[in-house]
């Protein structure tokens, strides 16, 4: 039987003392921030861990600890044309605190000098205001009001405050959680002195992160444990590739070398042009490629990049129809691109389209539609690639479709819609509350879409793209 990791299975292995808070015990945050801290480590440059807290009542505190908080991180796939296929017990968490059952060492954490960080990703849904929340509440549910808390703890014991980098993939992160820990300090009548030291000790970063984590390898653990030869519950699988933006200060690359380390990682003043790139050039290809390859047959988006007809959609729609469009230097953007489809086509990685195209109504919306606007505007028509899949799209919203997933509200309209197939997409175009326009007021859009809708339904996805790339 293969032994559990532990310290005491790998005494050799080194530990670093706490200089980071990290809300979130996930795979993404544990192969992304740790597995960077842990390269610093390596190198030297960093010397210190992360403390977890688990943000939510349940999570993986308990199988870390049966671990002393070790875990193996897989790095598999392909980096500048290289094949990678890495693996490295992490030692750079400390311990992973519950604040449901450890309050006390949670608050405790503001007495520690040393602490001079805070991560977090607690999903989309973590950086919410929740109403009723409260100081004494042991501990507060929402992420916002447990930091507030502990920053409010932090104060009182007149210590200096900490950089604040949340993760998580929402637009303006860092400024969202502040805003809702002053919306707390208020409520919770912390006084002006707290104000005060919230602002001036207290450095709010907004961030971007980019790597696919694929998290715990279910179908492969008992070959991956062979290999390794221990057994590891909490076992991560990632990419070799990563990417995260810090808009925030300069002297943040100062306390903490991830570029020294060789981590590409890039703080900036302004991370807006990196949003651009990465929702435009890796999400929006992502969401464009599912309605098209579905109704082919497909079903990874491993299967669209070893797909000669697929493959090439992919590769003109970055360089005719995207890259043209965004308004950052080119040569960078055209490195990105094909950097992002080397990720598409890592045969390590099964990236299911149907979980790309869960709310695909709203992907498209903010990840295609505003560069489909911006090029019929500069070129007075429409790009024929993006065009080909918004009416791939629509079709694939339509009743008897099986890969449609998206909220009620949005199949609602869809069903009125396509409860008279004459008039759909005239009326489907008009939705507001779907585009945040009326897009039947886009030249020749109308048009364009019926007669790409009929070609897909007479002669399918495969033979309507062919006639394009
Ligand atoms: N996995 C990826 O490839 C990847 C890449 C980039 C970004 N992300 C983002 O990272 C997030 C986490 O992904 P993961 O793969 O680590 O998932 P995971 O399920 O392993 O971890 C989820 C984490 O979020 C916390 N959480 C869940 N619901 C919460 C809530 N309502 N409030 C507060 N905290 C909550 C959990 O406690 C846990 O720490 C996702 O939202 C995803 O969008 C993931
Ligand atoms: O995570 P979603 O569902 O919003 O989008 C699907 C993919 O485009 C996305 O997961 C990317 O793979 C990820 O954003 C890469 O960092």
């Amino acid at each position: 039987m293969t032994t559990q990791l532990s310290r005491a299975t790998h005494p050799d292995l080194p530990s670093f003392p706490e200089r980071m808070i990290q809300f979130g015990e996930g795979n993404f945050m544990r192969a992304f921030v740790d597995w960077q801290l842990q390269q610093m480590n390596n190198q030297g440059l960093f010397n210190g861990s992360a403390v977890l807290v688990q943000p939510i009542e349940q999570g993986l505190s308990h199988l870390l600890a049966q671990q002393d908080n070790l875990y193996t991180v897989f790095l598999n796939g392909i980096l500048n044309q290289q094949t990678v296929n890495d693996s490295e017990i992490i030692t750079s968490v400390s311990r992973v605190i519950n604040p449901y059952s450890q309050y006390e060492d949670y608050l405790a954490l503001a007495e520690n000098d040393e602490l001079e960080f805070i991560t977090s990703n607690t999903t989309e849904a973590g950086i919410a205001y929740n109403p009723d929340d409260r100081l004494s509440d042991a501990p507060p549910k929402s992420f916002p009001a447990k930091l507030t808390a502990l920053l409010h703890k932090r104060f009182q014991l007149g210590k200096k405050g900490f950089v604040i980098i949340p993760c998580e993939l929402i637009d303006r992160n860092g400024e969202k959680l502040h805003q809702i820990v002053k919306q707390y300090a208020q409520e919770w009548q912390l006084g002006d002195d707290f104000l005060q030291w919230l602002e001036a000790e207290n450095t709010f970063c907004c961030s971007l992160v980019d790597r696919i984590v694929p998290g715990y390898p279910r179908d492969k653990a008992k070959e991956l444990e062979a290999e390794i030869g221990y057994k590891d519950n909490v076992m991560v699988t990632a990419e070799p590739f990563l990417l995260w933006v810090i808009e925030g200060p300069e002297w943040i690359s100062e306390r903490l070398p991830f570029t020294k380390a060789g981590l590409n990682v890039v703080v900036t003043n302004d991370m807006t042009p990196y949003r651009e790139q990465k929702v435009h050039i890796l999400n929006g290809p992502h969401t464009a490629m599912v309605p098209l390859a579905l109704l082919a047959g497909l079903e990874t988006v491993e299967d669209v990049m070893n797909d000669d007809c697929f493959s090439s959609f992919v590769k003109q729609l970055m360089e005719d129809e995207l890259i043209p469009m965004l308004n950052l230097p080119k040569e960078a953007l055209h490195t990105y691109a094909e950097a992002v489809q080397e990720r598409f086509k890592n045969p390590f990685i099964r990236h299911e389209l149907t979980s790309i195209s869960l709310n695909s109504i709203s992907k498209f919306k903010t990840r295609l539609l505003p560069v489909l606007l911006r090029y019929q505007q500069e070129n007075a028509e429409l790009p024929k690639l993006m065009t080909l899949s918004f009416a791939a799209l629509l079709l694939s919203y339509r009743g008897d479709r099986l890969e449609r997933q998206d909220s009620p509200e949005v199949l609602a309209i869809f069903d009125q819609a396509w409860s008279n197939p004459a008039s759909f997409i005239s009326s489907i175009l008009k939705e507001e509350s779907l585009w945040g326009q009326d897009l039947s007021k886009v030249p020749h859009l109308s048009e364009t879409l019926e007669s790409n809708l009929a070609q897909l339904e007479e002669l399918g996805s495969r033979v309507a793209l062919q006639k394009l790339v």
